[in-house]
This record gives C-alpha cells, structure tokens and sequence, in this order.
C-alpha cells in the first residue's frame, strides 16, 4: 500500500515551527465535563504519542466520545485542557485541528454530493482550493481503494466503502492525530478487515490515532496501549497483555453445571476470581498456581469445563461487571 502521507514532513505549510512529528502528539489535562448535576467525564489525563494506537474503550455511556468531542473543541470541557503538538485546542482551536482528522460515529458525507465532491468540499476548509484540491481528493480516494467510487453518491455505497470515504475526508489535511470512533461498527469482518489495513497504515506514516471500538478483535488487532473507562473516570490503563496479567493472570475455567455457592467459596479458598458469565461463571485463575485449583475442581460435578487463555473481555468483566460488547 502507499504512503497516506507521502509528504507527511514538508507539507505543513502554516506551520512555522516543527519540521517533523514531535513524540508527544497530544496531552488531555484534567477534562471534566457535567451535563447538569450529571458528571459524564471526570478528570480525564492521557497523552497520545505519535505513531501510536491508543484504545478508548469504556461500556456504552462510559463518556468516551465526550471526552472525544473535547480533544477535538467541539465539547467545552468544564475544566482541564488538550493540548495538540504546540497548540491548545480550547484556546488555539483553528491551529489544533489544522492538525486533527475526526471520523465519527455518523457517516456524515453530504448526500446530495459525490465522494470526489465531498472530498474537494472538505478541503476546501482547510484553503486547499482549486486542481491542489481535486489533486488531493483523488490521491486520497486512491489510497483507500475508492478511485473508482468518487462519482458516486454516498448513499450508492456499501457500509465499508462509506466508512473508507469518511477516512479519506478526515484525512484531507494530512493529520498528525486520528479521532476514530467506533469506526467498524456495523461492518462486515471483510470491510473491518480493510479498515484495519488503513489504519495500521496511519500508524506507520507516524500518525497518533486515537479509536473508540466496542470490538476485542479489532483492539487486539490495532492497539498499543489501552484507557478503560468507566462512568467518566479511568479505571486503568496499560498494554493489553500488561492489563490482562495483572487483572486476570494467564487464563481463566469456564464452569457450567455447578451451584453458584459452590464456586465462590472454591475461588475464596484458591484466591480466585469468580463471577457469572452467560449460564456459566468464570474463574479466573492465579498465574503462578492453577493447579491446585484444577486439583480442587476435580472433586466437583461440573456438566462442562472450558480452559483457556484470559483475554480483555475477562479485564473488562471484572473491572466493570459488564462485557465490552
Ligand atoms: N449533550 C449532552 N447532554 C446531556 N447528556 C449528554 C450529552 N452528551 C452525552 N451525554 C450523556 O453523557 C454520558 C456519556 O455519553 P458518551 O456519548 O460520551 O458515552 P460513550 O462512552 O461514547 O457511549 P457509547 O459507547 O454508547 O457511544 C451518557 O450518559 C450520555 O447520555
């Protein structure tokens, strides 16, 4: 695949300064936000560095894409700030999302355009105007496969094509940083795929991206690091491997066909994890001690019994008692 910034370091024209991508793409200081007497997002800090696929991830209402909306100057935080290479967003937004490409969670292409059109339209609020537009548009139309659907209306697409023409447009002003929220949702694991593709590319041009997904095999996939959200406040952070050692340990039993009681009182005694999972419960087992419990679970009736390796599902689970999905 080609380069999406093939010129990533000398096209910044208004920028007076940085010749090259810092580290340190982007830092959220403290956000808070409150819609009434609700806190939805309690001081929030993170950075994104760049090259980097940061994962936000959070069950439904957790305040991901507020905190989103905050990075990027379209919520006002009620204290804290973001700051985007130099600029900061809340005081220098025009400079800071010169920087910024959003793909929402809406395909929000204008209908009554074509792709190619939407595209010029859109660069032209960044003054790229005129053949410098049109150029812009069809490289970029290329370079998400879609060189042969930019006279066609956004509705004539396919969920996964309309999802590539999203990314093209949030890519019009060669980005340093990717807001990517809930960019698969709905797509067919051959479109996912696709996408995945895009945006590992990002990543290799030097791009931070930061995704919202309520997908484990696309953060699996994609992510380097993790945020967990929950009701506004970071629960955690880390890789996911660090993550599901730490919280989990290396694998987990799923058990059916055994009184609930029964199997709290066994993770009490081997100092396990235990909680309900469909009509099974899960155990999770210590990393460095899982035989006594194999040995404990032996003398017990069980209709099934299912090892296997701990994943991010189970992190979630037990942080928050409730599944990704
Ligand atoms: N403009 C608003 N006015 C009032 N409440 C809002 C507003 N925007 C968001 N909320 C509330 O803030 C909370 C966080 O919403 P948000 O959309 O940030 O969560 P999320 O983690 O992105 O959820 P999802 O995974 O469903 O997209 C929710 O309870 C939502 O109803």
């Amino acid at each position: 695949m080609r380069q999406l910034f093939p010129n990533h370091h000398r096209t910044k024209i208004d920028d007076p300064i940085t010749e090259s991508l810092p580290a340190t793409a982007l830092v959220a200081h403290h956000l808070c936000k409150s819609y009434g007497d609700r806190a939805v997002v309690q001081d929030v800090s993170f950075t994104l560095e760049a090259g980097e696929i940061l994962g936000f991830l959070g069950p439904n209402g957790a305040g991901k894409t507020t905190t989103i909306g905050m990075l990027y100057g379209a919520v006002i935080p009620d204290r804290g700030f973001v700051q985007l290479d130099r600029w900061q967003v809340q005081t220098q937004g025009q400079q800071a999302r010169s920087r910024m490409g959003i793909v929402t969670q809406e395909d929000n292409l204008d209908p009554e355009l074509t792709v190619f059109e939407n595209l010029v339209f859109f660069a032209n609020y960044y003054r790229i105007t005129g053949q410098a537009a049109r150029l812009r548009a069809g490289e970029l139309l290329a370079q998400v496969g879609l060189q042969e659907y930019g006279k066609y209306k956004p509705d004539e697409l396919s969920g996964g094509l309309k999802r590539r023409a999203v990314l093209a447009r949030a890519l019009i002003n060669r980005p340093h940083i990717v807001f990517l929220d809930e960019p698969t949702t709905g797509l067919d694991p051959d479109a996912r795929q696709e996408f995945w593709k895009l945006v590992s590319q990002l990543k290799q041009d030097g791009c931070g991206v930061l995704l919202t997904t309520h997908y484990m095999d696309e953060v699996q996939r994609l992510c380097d690091r993790l945020i967990l959200l929950q009701q506004g406040q970071v629960l955690d952070q880390g890789t996911s491997a660090a993550l599901i050692e730490r919280i989990i340990g290396a694998e987990v039993v799923e058990v059916a066909g055994v009184a609930e009681s029964v199997l709290q009182q066994l993770a009490t005694q081997a100092g396990v994890w235990c909680s309900p999972f469909g009509s099974s419960y899960l155990l999770a087992l210590p990393a460095h001690e899982p035989d006594q419990l194999w040995q404990q679970l032996g003398g017990i009736q069980l209709t099934s019994l299912t090892r296997r390796r701990a994943n991010l599902e189970d992190v979630f689970l037990r942080l928050t008692g409730r599944s990704l999905q």
